[in-house]
């Protein structure tokens, strides 16, 4: 029988891949197919281990969706051929572990070395010491691939500790974890020659193949302008893209923008969190200006607010980034950010007004009331209509008491419990510098780790950082 079972934060079991035609089939079909599935396999046991019969596992350790995307790519192939089971790794039970003869981990790295919030809770009940008594994972063949970025000091951290996790509890790797850095389609063919190597793939099956480099859209620059002119910050721009029609996305999901460098080595990707919905009729971006001590500006930042004209065209990816999608229309919904974090923000807060949900309260912090109060007309009107039940915003500069996003939510404790015992969502972007991390912290007092866990398990605390 060919199925995949997949099971994803707060949601419940979901089949994919089979048709009512094919459960018919495969209902007639099934005892010749599993007699010959089971001689198939004892032949291939007895040579490889690592192609043992059993369901595969694939768990995926992904925050921006990257690795979730390979993982859905891998289940796919994988599936063509027997049970695959594909799951977030906070929803690998220890029974997944132990009945599982195959495993592959997908793995990114968050924080500095750090696991993406969808594997918080697996982290702690197996990478860090005791947890999980005598779980023995002896029979278990697995394999790691681990997405980083080497400008980070720690590369894959997290892929390599899983990795070290597993081994210390007794599972077999089949090869040495596979690091690939920022996608880099060389690393991913090596993986899946190792896959191939291992018979964990056949001839012909692809597992990776445009994994990094999605289909590119062509975009023009509509407009431009400057959202905080005069602040002690870096410039804030605020770009809208005109795209050809009908393509599509959710608030949450992220740009990936071709920046043309000269010379061999081709253009750089930036991403930039999604700041409008199609239905606003263009892609909107904000980009900080990045400014350097020599006074050349960012790569990236550069081109896009400096040398790229009017009208001017560029090439970009639309990402998926369902970690980050909006909740359900009926559950409150706690926005907090700064700087260009409003952009992820505002695309929610558009998406929440297209659907009529009034339970939204944004925290927002930036510099400069003078200067600094970006998309403020908009807030202002969302207050009005009542589609902003509550908006606090600081300011870091102008020495009043409270000059953080944090400190405003600490301030506001009894009524961020409220929220949250109504069901209320947190939904972070900004700064994995100082806002990220503080907030979290925060969030650690208040709820506890098991408590802020649960949260996330549930998809009620979401961070799109950076
Ligand atoms: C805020 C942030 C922190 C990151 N920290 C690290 C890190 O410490 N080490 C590393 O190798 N890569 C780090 N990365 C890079 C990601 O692991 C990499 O982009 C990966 O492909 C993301 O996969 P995903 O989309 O599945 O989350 C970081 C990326 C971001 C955005």
């Amino acid at each position: 029988m060919r199925y995949c079972r997949c099971r994803q934060a707060g949601k419940q079991a979901v089949p994919v891949f089979i048709s009512a035609a094919q459960w018919l089939q495969a209902g007639a079909f099934a005892l010749a197919y599993l007699l010959l599935c089971g001689l198939c396999l004892r032949v291939r046991d007895a040579q490889r281990p690592a192609a043992a019969a059993g369901a595969t596992l694939i768990a995926y350790a992904s925050q921006g969706g990257s690795a979730r995307k390979l993982a859905q790519r891998h289940a796919e192939t994988l599936a063509r051929r027997g049970p695959v089971t594909l799951l977030a790794l906070n929803q690998v039970q220890a029974a997944d572990l132990e009945n599982a003869h195959l495993a592959l981990f997908i793995a990114s790295t968050y924080g500095e070395g750090e696991p993406p919030d969808n594997a918080l809770r697996f982290a702690r009940l197996w990478l860090r010491g005791g947890g999980q008594d005598g779980a023995a994972l002896s029979r278990l063949h697995y394999a790691v691939l681990a997405l980083g970025d080497s400008e980070y000091r720690q590369f894959c951290g997290f892929g390599l500790a899983l990795d070290r996790g597993l081994r210390e509890r007794g599972a077999r790797p089949m090869f040495a974890p596979q690091t690939v850095d920022r996608l880099d389609d060389r690393a991913l063919v090596e993986w899946q020659n190792r896959l191939l190597e291992n018979a964990v793939l056949e001839s012909g099956e692809t597992v990776v193949d445009g994994a990094g480099q999605g289909a590119r859209l062509p975009a023009t620059v509509l407009d431009r302008r400057c959202l905080n002119a005069g602040s002690p910050g870096a410039g804030v721009y605020h770009l809208r893209l005109g795209l050809p029609p009908g393509v599509d996305w959710r608030a949450g999901d992220i740009a990936v923008l071709d920046i043309p460098r000269e010379g061999p080595e081709g253009p750089v990707q930036r991403e930039y969190s999604i700041a409008s919905l199609p239905s606003d009729g263009a892609l909107e971006l904000l980009v900080r200006q990045v400014c350097k001590d020599d006074g050349s500006f960012g790569v990236g930042s550069g081109w896009l607010t400096r040398q790229l004209p009017m009208g001017g065209e560029l090439a970009l990816q639309v990402r998926d980034n369902p970690a980050f999608h909006p909740p359900p229309p009926e559950r409150p919904l706690i926005l907090v950010g700064n700087g260009t974090g409003i952009a992820g923000l505002r695309a929610h807060l558009r998406a929440r007004v297209q659907v009529g949900a009034h339970a939204n309260w944004l925290l927002f912090g930036e510099r400069t009331r003078a200067h600094d109060r970006l998309f403020d007309d908009e807030l202002a009107a969302w207050l009005g209509s009542g589609h902003l039940q509550r908006l606090d915003r600081v300011y870091s500069r102008d020495n009043e008491p409270l000059r953080y996003v944090q400190d405003a939510l600490a301030a506001q404790q009894q009524e961020l419990q409220a929220w949250l015992a109504r069901g209320a969502a947190v939904f972070v972007c900004g700064s994995l510098e100082g806002m990220a991390p503080a907030v979290h912290r925060l969030l650690l007092e208040i709820l506890g780790e098991r408590g802020l866990e649960d949260l996330s398990l549930e998809g009620r605390y979401r961070r799109d950082v950076y």
